[in-house]
């Protein structure tokens, strides 16, 4: 599954957040949009969800606009938001199924589904405990568990680790990259932390809103005349 952005420009009132931003990811790959904060990371998955109306410019799902096809592109996407939304009180396997009967699921696919995943995150063993006595890490394993749950094609995460420890944050990583490779998902995965980005990783970097750089790691470097991405990053933002 493609996405592709054209000229994406956006305002909140006066103030431009995002400048004739233009990419195509690839499909079956892991994607680091890296920008600092501020960059408009979380305003273009706004537009990419469609929770912010587009302004300027097109997006493209499988080659179809999201504008005229809104409700056939977003059954490809899945979405992990920056702030956690489970509900504590609840089990992990009731927070999957609540979800999936938004997704129109019957509670067998919704059981199978939910368990398939929860496998492959390792929580299935956690699934009838309250969400409540997870740390940090393990609940984004949940929401990530859960924004798959329809088969997405497409999953947006933005920046999913914020508020976890080391040891989380790269098991999270890897899980995301290890999806990636498995079921041939493409994965936009936002973030400030030049740690969570790899030197042969498709690389999109965000800053003040322009897209400053879009290509592996190595080669945007090499453009660049960086020794590594975190002296790219640090060159092209003064982050890091
Ligand atoms: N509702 C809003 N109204 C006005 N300005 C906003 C609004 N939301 C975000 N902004 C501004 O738009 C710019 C981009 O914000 P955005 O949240 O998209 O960046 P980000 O890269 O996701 O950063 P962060 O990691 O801090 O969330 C920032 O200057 C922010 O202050």
């Amino acid at each position: 599954m493609t996405i592709e952005a054209r000229n994406i420009s956006f305002r909140y009132g006066d103030k431009p957040v995002l400048q004739e931003v233009s990419f195509a990811l690839t499909s079956g790959c892991f994607h680091a949009l890296l920008g600092p904060n501020g960059a408009g990371k979380s305003t273009l998955f706004g537009l990419l969800t469609r929770l912010l109306a587009l302004q300027q410019g097109e997006l493209l799902l499988a080659r179809q606009s999201l504008k005229k096809q809104p409700s056939r592109a977003m059954r490809q996407i899945g979405v992990v938001f920056q702030q956690n939304a489970l509900d504590l009180d609840l089990t992990v396997r009731q927070n999957l199924q609540y979800h999936a009967a938004l997704h129109g699921l019957s509670r067998k696919e919704a059981r199978v589904r939910g368990d398939r995943e929860l496998a492959r995150f390792e929580l299935l063993e956690r699934a009838n405990e309250p969400v409540r006595k997870l740390n940090g890490g393990h609940r984004r394993r949940v929401e990530i568990a859960r924004a798959l749950l329809h088969e997405p094609s497409l999953l947006l995460l933005d920046e999913p680790t914020v508020g976890l420890d080391v040891a989380s944050r790269r098991g999270l990583n890897e899980h995301v990259r290890a999806l990636c490779d498995e079921v041939g998902l493409t994965a936009l995965w936002a973030t400030h932390l030049i740690e969570e980005v790899r030197q042969d990783d498709r690389v999109l970097i965000l800053h003040e809103g322009k897209l400053l750089a879009d290509g592996v790691g190595h080669d945007i470097c090499k453009t660049k005349g960086t020794r590594d991405l975190a002296e790219t990053f640090h060159t092209l933002t003064g982050a890091g």
